[in-house]
């Protein structure tokens, strides 16, 4: 998952751009980068490392313009530590063209052939993302006949891409000299929200995000979800047209951004993280009181920062008292994000301390939101020995993560996956606990779900069941043998 924001404003876009991409940290540490469009030319910088870092003021006068987009990336294909590939990714033909994308293509090698076969198309990086703005240009190339470009000619190119690329993208992209233009996958895997804001006299500011959060804070009022399938055009004078462009679009969005992903206080098509988050506790709860006699546990503990509210929720529900035994440095990114396992062992050290007095002769129940690799939970288990628990009881607010995420979370062999073919005493084993209870898979998808009108959900890593039905044995082998570099 990366984050992704675009803006039509009566204002620079620079400076809203960059404070939403501040908010959308959480969902990408690798690389950043922002394009404006002022009149017929863009503007880019892009850089690794974080927003923070990422831009001088030089940097952010270079970027001039009412029209823009931006990235935050955690890179699922090519090579993570790369500039060339950190986004938006541009090309020069039929408009100018630059696009940013969360989310990760699952026929990258068909695509690429096609585009240097038939389409003769150049490649310059493994990146899935540049395949999609070529794909897109393609697309719209054939589409076009002089420099005019009418909205339902970029419709008719998004529907093309919607039946040539196969898996999840949300998508921006500014389109020089005309607008903005974004769209979903046919099954919304990736979120992606539609906001407004009045801005006098001069008609309303558009933006399209990630997440919901970025535009409560930039004093936007949410319209809606994209739907799945759909594409939104925002003209650079602030008209908006849209349009269904796939065939047979259903809303199936990632489960793991209400597990872990998101920021709890954003609300992603119609359900509050927060309050999934704090459903998830309830369900472990009720699952955690069949197996553990609560005469046995002193406290309940969260990981900071993503189980607390799931952690909070176990505790109240069980009356048991709530502590917080682990310290969090604040100035240490999230470590499942990081692109290399030895960076992520070292960060979960340098990143959480046990504090002795809340672990001494206790009997301690740990509530992390999910259990991938395994890294976060065995260092927290040795950790609480070491402080002077007595019992280690481990539960996560996530079913076992037992098969790869080809959807945009770079968790894609099986191998590094701690719950791949193991049953959970043997998981048990490998963290050192004397007990794992973990969320049960039905419980997750009814605790998310709950209240909404939504009735599916993309579970595929707890599941096995891909929901866009091309991913095959062969394909998992492929993406296991070329990883992210
Ligand atoms: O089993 P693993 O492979 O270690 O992955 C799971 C852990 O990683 C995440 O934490 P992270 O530190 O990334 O972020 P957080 O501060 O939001 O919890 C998640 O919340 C789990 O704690
Ligand atoms: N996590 C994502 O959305 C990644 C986007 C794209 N697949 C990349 O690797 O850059
Ligand atoms: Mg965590």
């Amino acid at each position: 998952m990366c984050g992704i924001v675009g803006i039509v404003s009566s204002q620079p876009a620079n400076q809203q751009l960059y404070d939403a991409l501040l908010l959308l940290q959480h969902r990408g540490q690798d690389s950043t980068g922002i394009a404006t469009a002022e009149g017929n030319t863009l503007h880019s910088h892009k850089v690794k490392g974080q927003v923070r870092e990422g831009y001088r003021t030089r940097d952010m006068r270079g970027l001039p313009g009412n029209m823009g987009l931006g990235h935050v990336r955690y890179a699922t294909k090519g090579n993570a530590g790369s500039e060339q590939e950190a986004q938006p990714f541009y090309v020069n033909a039929p408009y100018g063209i630059t696009l940013v994308h969360n989310g990760n293509l699952t026929n990258t090698r068909e695509l690429t052939d096609e585009l240097f076969n038939i389409d003769r198309r150049h490649l310059n990086t493994t990146s899935d993302t540049e395949l999609l703005v070529n794909v897109l240009a393609n697309e719209l190339q054939a589409q076009v006949s002089g420099v005019d470009l009418d909205p339902d000619q970029l419709f008719a190119a998004v529907t093309r891409v919607h039946e040539r690329v196969e898996g999840s993208y949300a998508t921006i992209a500014l389109i020089a000299g005309h607008g903005l233009l974004a769209f979903r996958d046919p099954f919304g895997i990736r979120p992606l929200v539609l906001g407004r804001r009045a801005a006098g006299f001069v008609g309303d500011d558009w933006i399209v995000a990630s997440e919901s959060l970025v535009l409560e804070s930039g004093g936007y009022e949410v319209v809606r979800d994209v739907a799945p399938g759909e594409a939104i055009f925002i003209s650079r004078s602030g008209e908006l047209f849209s349009k269904q462009c796939a065939a047979n679009p259903r809303l199936v969005p990632c489960s793991f951004e209400y597990v872990y992903l998101a920021r709890p206080d954003s609300i992603m098509n119609g359900i509050s993280v927060y309050d999934a988050r704090l459903r998830l506790g309830d369900r472990l709860a009720d699952t955690i009181a069949q197996y553990t006699p609560m005469g046995d546990i002193d406290v309940v503990m969260p990981i900071p920062d993503s189980s607390r509210p799931a952690a909070m929720q176990v505790a109240q529900k069980l009356g048991i008292e709530y502590r917080e035994g682990f310290y969090k440095n604040r100035y240490v990114g999230r470590t499942f994000i990081m692109p290399g396992q030895a960076e992520r062992k070292k960060s979960v050290k340098q990143k959480l301390n046990a504090m002795g007095s809340e672990f001494k002769g206790k009997n301690i129940l740990i509530v992390d939101d999910s259990i991938v690799r395994g890294t976060t939970s065995k260092e927290i288990v040795q950790m609480a020995r070491e402080a002077g628990a007595n019992k280690v009881t481990f539960t996560s607010a996530a079913p076992p993560v037992r098969f790869p995420h080809v959807y945009g979370i770079n968790m894609p062999s099986r191998q590094e996956l701690i719950a791949h073919g193991r049953k959970i005493p043997d998981i048990n084993r490998e963290l050192g606990s004397d007990y794992l209870i973990y969320q049960e898979v039905a419980d997750m998808q009814s605790a998310i779900l709950e209240g909404s009108n939504l009735t599916e959900l993309e579970m595929s890593c707890f599941t096995g069941e891909y929901v866009t039905g091309t991913v095959s044995e062969e394909y998992l082998a492929w993406v296991e043998a070329n990883q992210l570099s």
